[in-house]
This record gives C-alpha cells, sequence and structure tokens, in this order.
C-alpha cells in the first residue's frame, strides 16, 4: 500500500500490480498502482508537513531523529532482511552485509553531516564607510521527489532520503515497481519513532503514465533525485525543465577494469570477481569491461573464468548460494539478448553464455549463467552498451595510454577500478580516467563523506557528505548593512 500523511492507504481507482518472486516466479503481494489522485495527495501532505511541526525542528532534534529510524531499521533488521530478499532474490549474504547496514548508515551519515557544515562569509565595504556583512544559510529545497531503481532498493532510496530529511526538506518516493517492500516498511518505521505524518510518503507504480510520471511532473515537487537507466534520466529531465526544477541524476555506466601485469594477481581476481558478478551484475558500479595487460592476459582470463564457473546459483537463504537471480523475467530476456548478440559477433564464451539448469520450483526464476567474453572489438555493444548482468568481456592492452584511451571510450563515465602495485601509475591514472569514481586495488569501498556520481552520460551532479547539502539545500545570502 501507499504511505501518504503518516497512513498505508489504498489507490482510489483499486488498481494493483503483482509482485513476483525472481527466484520462483512465485507471488508476493498484489501492490496499489497510484494514480494522480494518490501522487497528489502525497505531495501535498509533503508540503503541509514542511509548514507544520517538522519545518520547526531544530537541526539537532532532526537529527536525532535519523539516528532513532537508523536503530529502529537495525532492530527490525530480520524484517528488511526478508522483504528485500524476497523482492530481489539477492543471497541472504550479500543483503546482511551489504543492502540493510547502508540502509541504517545512510541516515546516521547524514544527521552527522548538517550538524558539522559551516557555511560561508564575506565583509564588504560599502561608500559610506560602514560596510556590510553577507552570510549564507542553508534552507530546505521543499518537497523532493525520489525515484528509485531496483537493484539495491533499501540502499539507493534512503542514500536519498537519508540527506534530503536530514536537510529538513520532506520526500514523496517511488519505489521501483519490481522491489516495493522496503520503502513501505520504512513507513513504519517512520511512525515509531515519531517523524512527524507527511515527512516521508511513498507512492507505488511505473513510471511514464503512471506514479513516476505524475510525482516527477507534479507542479508541487521542488525538487527530483533519480538513480536507473539513462533513457529514463533523459525522460525525468524533461518533465524536470517544463517546472524549472532541481535534479541530480546517478545513471548507468559501462565501468572499466584495468589490471596491469605488476598487480597482485589474487587480489586483481578476488575484486573483479566481485565487481563483474556482484548483486548478479546488476550495480550501476559493477565492471563490463576489463582490460588485461598482455603478459597477463591469458592468465587472468583463465582465472576469471574459473570465478564465474564457482558461482554456485541458488535459494537465498542457503550459505552455499554465491549469485541469485536477475531482477525479473523481462530484465533476463535483455540481459540474453546480449548473450546472442556476443555469440553471433564470434565472440569467444570463457564461461556461462546461456541459462543454468535450475530444479524444481527454481526453474521458473530468471536465472542467469556468470559469463565471460573475449575477442569482441571495441564497437561491439557488449563492450559499449551497459548490459546490468552477470558478465564481462576481457581485452588486452600493450600500454598505460592505450588502456586509458580504451577505458574512456564509451558515453559512459561512472566508475573504474585499476590494479597495479606502482602507485606512480596509479595516480596518474586517476587524473586520467573520466569517471566519477575510481579505485585503485579495490571496488566499492565507499566512504559516505566522499562524491558520488558520474561524468558523462552516468549523472549529473554528485551526492554524499557536503555534496548531498549542495543539492538538497538551497543557500540563501543574508547581507546585513552596518
Ligand atoms: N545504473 C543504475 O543504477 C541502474 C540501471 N538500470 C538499468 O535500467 C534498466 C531498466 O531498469 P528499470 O528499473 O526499469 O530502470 P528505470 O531507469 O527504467 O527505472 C528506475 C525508476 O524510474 C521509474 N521510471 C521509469 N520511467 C520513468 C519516467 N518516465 N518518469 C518517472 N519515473 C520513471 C521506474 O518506475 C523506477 O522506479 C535495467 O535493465 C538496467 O540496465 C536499472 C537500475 C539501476
Ligand atoms: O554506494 C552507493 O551509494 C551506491 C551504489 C550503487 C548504485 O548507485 C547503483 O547500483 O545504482
Amino acid at each position: 500500500m501507499h504511505f501518504i500523511n503518516g497512513e498505508f492507504v489504498r489507490s482510489a481507482s483499486g488498481r494493483t500490480f503483482d509482485n513476483v518472486s525472481p527466484v520462483d516466479n512465485r507471488l508476493i503481494a498484489r501492490v496499489h498502482e497510484a494514480g494522480r489522485p494518490e501522487v497528489d495527495a502525497a505531495v501535498r501532505s509533503a508540503r503541509a508537513a514542511l509548514d507544520g511541526p517538522w519545518g520547526k525542528l531544530t537541526v539537532d532534534a532532526r537529527s536525532k531523529m535519523l539516528y532513532a529510524v537508523a536503530d529502529e531499521i537495525n532492530r527490525r533488521f530480520d524484517d528488511f532482511l526478508q522483504a528485500e530478499v524476497a523482492d530481489t532474490g539477492k543471497p541472504v549474504s550479500l543483503a546482511s552485509h551489504l543492502d540493510i547496514p547502508r540502509g541504517a548508515a545512510n541516515f546516521k551519515v547524514f544527521a552527522d553531516t548538517v550538524k558539522n557544515v559551516s557555511s560561508e562569509f564575506f565583509e564588504m565595504a560599502t561608500p559610506d564607510g560602514a560596510g556590510a556583512l553577507n552570510y549564507a544559510v542553508r534552507v530546505p529545497k521543499g518537497v523532493i521527489a525520489v525515484v528509485c531503481p531496483w537493484n539495491l532498493p533499501l540502499l539507493l532510496m534512503t542514500w536519498k532520503v537519508g540527506p534530503a530529511l536530514a536537510c529538513g526538506n520532506t520526500v514523496v518516493v517511488k519505489p521501483s515497481e519490481e522491489t516495493p517492500s522496503t520503502a513501505t516498511l520504512l513507513g513504519e518505521v517512520m511512525n515509531a519513532v515519531g517523524v512527524p505524518p507527511g515527512v516521508y510518503n511513498v507512492v507505488h507504480g511505473f513510471g511514464p503514465n503512471s506514479a513516476g510520471e505524475f510525482l516527477t511532473s507534479h507542479p508541487g515537487v521542488n525538487a527530483i533525485t533519480f538513480t536507473g537507466e539513462t533513457r529514463t534520466g533523459a525522460a525525468i529531465l524533461k518533465a524536470a525543465a517544463d517546472g524549472i526544477k532541481a535534479t541530480s541524476m546517478e545513471l548507468g555506466g559501462k565501468n572499466p577494469a584495468i589490471v596491469f601485469a605488476d598487480c597482485d594477481m589474487a587480489q586483481a581476481i578476488e575484486t573483479t570477481t566481485r565487481s563483474v558478478f556482484a548483486n548478479c551484475g546488476q550495480v550501476c558500479l559493477g565492471t563490463e569491461r576489463v582490460y588485461v595487460e598482455r603478459p597477463i592476459f591469458d592468465e587472468f582470463v583463465k582465472r576469471l573464468g574459473e570465478a564465474a564457473r564457482s558461482m554456485k546459483p541458488g535459494r537465498p537463504e542457503d550459505d552455499a548460494t554465491k549469485i541469485g537471480p536477475l531482477i525479473s523475467q523481462e530484465h533476463r530476456r535483455k540481459v540474453l539478448s546480449y548473450y546472442e548478440k556476443a555469440r553471433a559477433e564470434g565472440a569467444t564464451i570463457v564461461a556461462g553464455g546461456g541459462i543454468p539448469k535450475m530444479e524444481g520450483a527454481l526453474a521458473e526464476g530468471a536465472w542467469i549463467e556468470p559469463t565471460v567474453w573475449t575477442g569482441l572489438p571495441e564497437t561491439s555493444a557488449i563492450v559499449q552498451e551497459e548490459i546490468f548482468g552477470p558478465c564481462c568481456h576481457v581485452t588486452p592492452f600493450d600500454t598505460e595510454e592505450e588502456a586509458i584511451r580504451l577505458a574512456n571510450d564509451t558515453p559512459y563515465g561512472l566508475a573504474a577500478s585499476v590494479y597495479t602495485t606502482n602507485l606512480s601509475r596509479a595516480h596518474r591514472i586517476g587524473a586520467k580516467l573520466n569517471v566519477g569514481l575510481c579505485w585503485i586495488n579495490s571496488w566499492f569501498l565507499r566512504d559516505l563523506r566522499t562524491p558520488f556520481g558520474g561524468s558523462k552520460q552516468s549523472g549529473i551532479g554528485r551526492e554524499g557528505g557536503v555534496h548531498s547539502l549542495e543539492f538538497y539545500t538551497e543557500l540563501r545570502n543574508v547581507c546585513v548593512k552596518l
């Protein structure tokens, strides 16, 4: 159900859609689809909350409340875990280490950040000699539309809701239609810790001609924060342009890893295995292109292929499970179309390339084999387009300049990983890769105070630490003539 003004409500139209498990295609729940009336009610309640008790809280009181939200998520850790795993089919081992802890941490980090950031101050001369003082105060932007994807539902939603609320805004969240559960559960948490009604609202539904479009084009929304596909980002930017709304866009990636011959091979293999296959490859930061210096190319490909074959698919709660299914049959059709394209273009299939044999009810799930290819030209769609599955293409290179040129040669610019023990080279390359995030001998190592976002078609703006405050507040200059 939707969560509007502190209450769980149905759609007036009675329209629902099915939430099914990608593990075995069983029905999890029927979800109410918001029409314009529900979106309108959510935006109005968010606006009213700004003018109500929420708008009057001190920064300290708000910060304490967000700590209480984080503590309550942790207290209900198992409920969140169960909901996230049911919606996504991801292994419990992954969700319990990444998704749910980050859901709580995203509130704490911004509760701290807002309390520890000062503002700017300028003293100026005036013709009468008395002078004037300028200082900037941060004020909330207002009602924030939060549009989320399905790959890391709680993590990515709270990455936006945490700073938005810390800065004193109110939010209307539109979770992905594939993963409605944890956003709904968070409504219970908000009520339990006394967050005033209307501060956090959730409307369910799809994108075009549904809750997503109704929300992002709503005149009562002041700003939109979005994570998802680049094409969806473009559609939302158009809606935002009509309403002159601020936007933060975290979009797709086609992220490279560059592996030099002087790397620690075991570490490069272990980390690349995670960066390609974690969350069944459904991470915007995930590696889909690997460039390996020629002397170690054959060895690297052999070992990455072995790692891919060792990723055991299975039920999320099974300790032996190393990889879950894709999010849906529809997404599997998309990923498989790339697997077929790779085959048609003559790729060497080092590992995978198809659908694994699953037993019993699991045969109905959206399973797919972890896949490694070599041998395709850089112009291939496999090397240029975001697939968002557990797969990568590996290409040899001979010089540092060539590796940088290849890594930069897509329309995307989100993240990169570089494996080398040569520190000078690491710093040199870090400066030359056209990405928002560059990891050296690591991947997805996140300090939440650092800037996060993409270059080129991977996004606009940065969130994280004080950068989130830049987006979720307006700076108002106060000039006092003395
Ligand atoms: N880079 C990333 O972080 C992610 C990329 N993807 C990519 O996107 C593809 C499609 O996955 P989706 O979940 O359908 O991603 P999407 O980008 O289409 O959807 C993300 C969110 O935007 C909403 N939405 C879609 N169209 C909208 C519109 N016109 N106006 C307002 N809201 C809209 C959706 O309902 C969902 O909540 C995947 O196959 C994958 O390649 C998906 C999830 C995350
Ligand atoms: O750590 C984060 O804040 C985000 C990580 C991943 C994504 O943004 C994504 O997969 O979309």
